[in-house]
């Protein structure tokens, strides 16, 4: 059966987990809706599932796997929102073809991930990270051995997007020389230069930055051979994803020295929530900065992030924007006051908008505004009526063969 969605705003259930900052609750219940779950932790298999059976709309961060199973399991999700920047761990494409849009917020936590990084590259240099280990064990080993400026040394940006590109600023402010490599062509910012290819980038480097997203060509990008091109004694720092770096090669390279440190934010597996283990190879070596995915998690960033992504889904549930979506055609909607408006998520085969508008003619409704974007796979259209006809234009559009999904706004 077509999902088919006409509830009222104030019984829209929202579920909202990982510790989603505030804002977005309050930004909901402004707006009201009232029906808001929220929970500390990721969740996973059947509490997941349990807690998505009858929520229209989630908000989660890196931690919860939204698998085409668990989309199967969430006949009422009507959108999903990540309140952070990376969407690796959303099946994105069976959310499409269940008519799901998800969204993110791109650039709310890119300066925080900057900031602590240039504050890694400079603990690193001056080997900070064993010096404070040291006298935590009440030693005292005062030397300029393996201490250095970063003044005149070159930092190796792998991604070169929005972090990495304020990364290299930020870099050459402290007298740095800035080299990128980037599967794109990217204007240098500054006197950045963009490398050839990875390997002549992991050559010149003193201290290698990744920022990539996770991708199949991204996975174990950092590998044994990839480290044993980096320069003696140089350092490695990653906190884009965890799958980025082979752990048990750059275990090795610590153990040989031939790296002299290391920060690392994102592992491959880690803690669904603040009350799990961890473990980790790199737990023994006291030259790695060892954090907990905080990356973007400051005051700021995560305030502002509440407040984006919950706009987003607020748009979406009111007025049918799907602006910025990452999965979905991208519409973009006046308001439509004094009119009902039904939106129409449909296969994007041939012919399908000439039935969606012959049903409709058939039941005597008249348009009052129509507006369509497709993908390869999706179609999306919304489509305004007058008040009067909005129950039979709702009948009308579920029955029109090759529907993912409908529904019309309150
Ligand atoms: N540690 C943390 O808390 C945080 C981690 N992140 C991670 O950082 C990643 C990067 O974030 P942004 O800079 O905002 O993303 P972005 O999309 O602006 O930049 C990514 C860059 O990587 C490039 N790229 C993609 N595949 C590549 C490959 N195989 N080789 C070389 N370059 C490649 C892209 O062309 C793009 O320029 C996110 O995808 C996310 O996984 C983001 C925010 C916080
Ligand atoms: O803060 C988070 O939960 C995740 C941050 C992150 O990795 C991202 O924004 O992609």
């Amino acid at each position: 059966m077509t999902p088919r969605l006409s509830v009222p705003k104030e019984k829209l259930k929202f579920v909202l987990l990982e510790g989603i900052h505030p804002s977005a609750v309050e930004a909901l219940k402004q707006d009201g809706y009232s029906n808001i779950v929220t929970s500390p932790k990721a969740l996973a298999g059947d509490e997941l599932r349990e807690t998505l059976a009858d929520a229209h709309f989630l908000g989660i961060r890196s931690r919860t796997f939204l698998t085409a199973e668990v989309f199967a399991a969430a006949p009422k999700l009507t959108a999903v929102g990540c309140f952070c920047i990376g969407t690796n761990q959303v099946d994105l494409d069976a959310a499409m073809h269940r008519g799901i849009p998800v969204f993110n917020a791109p650039f709310s936590n890119t300066r925080s991930v900057a900031e602590l990084v240039l504050a890694e590259l400079i603990l690193l240099m001056r080997g900070i990270p064993e010096k404070n280990a040291i006298l935590h064990r009440n030693g005292w080993v005062k030397s300029a051995a393996n201490s250095y400026e970063v003044r005149g040394k070159t930092l190796g940006i792998v991604g070169y997007g929005h972090i990495g590109t304020q990364i290299g600023v930020l870099a050459e402010h402290l007298g740095m020389s800035v080299v990128f490599h980037d599967i794109e062509a990217k204007l240098p910012l500054g006197n950045a230069r963009q490398a050839p290819n990875l390997d002549a980038l992991l050559q010149q480097a003193d201290v290698v930055s990744l920022h990539v997203p996770e991708t199949p060509q991204t996975q174990d990008m950092i590998g044994a051979a990839q480290i044993a091109r980096m320069k003696p004694g140089s350092h490695l720092i990653n906190a884009s994803r965890g799958t980025v770096v082979d752990i048990d090669a750059l275990t090795a390279a610590l153990e040989s020295k031939h790296l002299h440190g290391a920060a690392i934010d994102v592992f491959p597996v880690e803690p669904t929530g603040n009350d799990a283990v961890f473990t980790s190879p790199l737990t023994r070596f006291d030259n790695v900065i060892l954090t907990p995915h905080i990356g973007g998690s400051t005051a700021e960033a995560q305030a502002n992030i509440g407040k984006e992504v919950a706009a987003k889904l607020i748009r979406y549930s009111n007025n049918g924007s799907t602006t910025s979506a990452v999965n979905f055609p991208d519409v973009a909607l006046p308001e439509h006051a004094g009119r009902s408006r039904l939106l129409h998520i449909h296969r994007n085969v041939p012919g399908v908008m000439a039935r969606v508008n012959e049903r409709l003619s058939s039941a005597g409704i008249n348009i009052a505004a129509q507006y369509l974007r497709t993908n390869d796979d999706v179609g999306y259209v919304v489509i305004d009526v007058e008040d009067a006809t909005r129950s039979a234009a709702l009948d009308a559009l579920c029955q029109v063969p090759d529907t993912i999904r409908c529904r019309v706004l309150y």
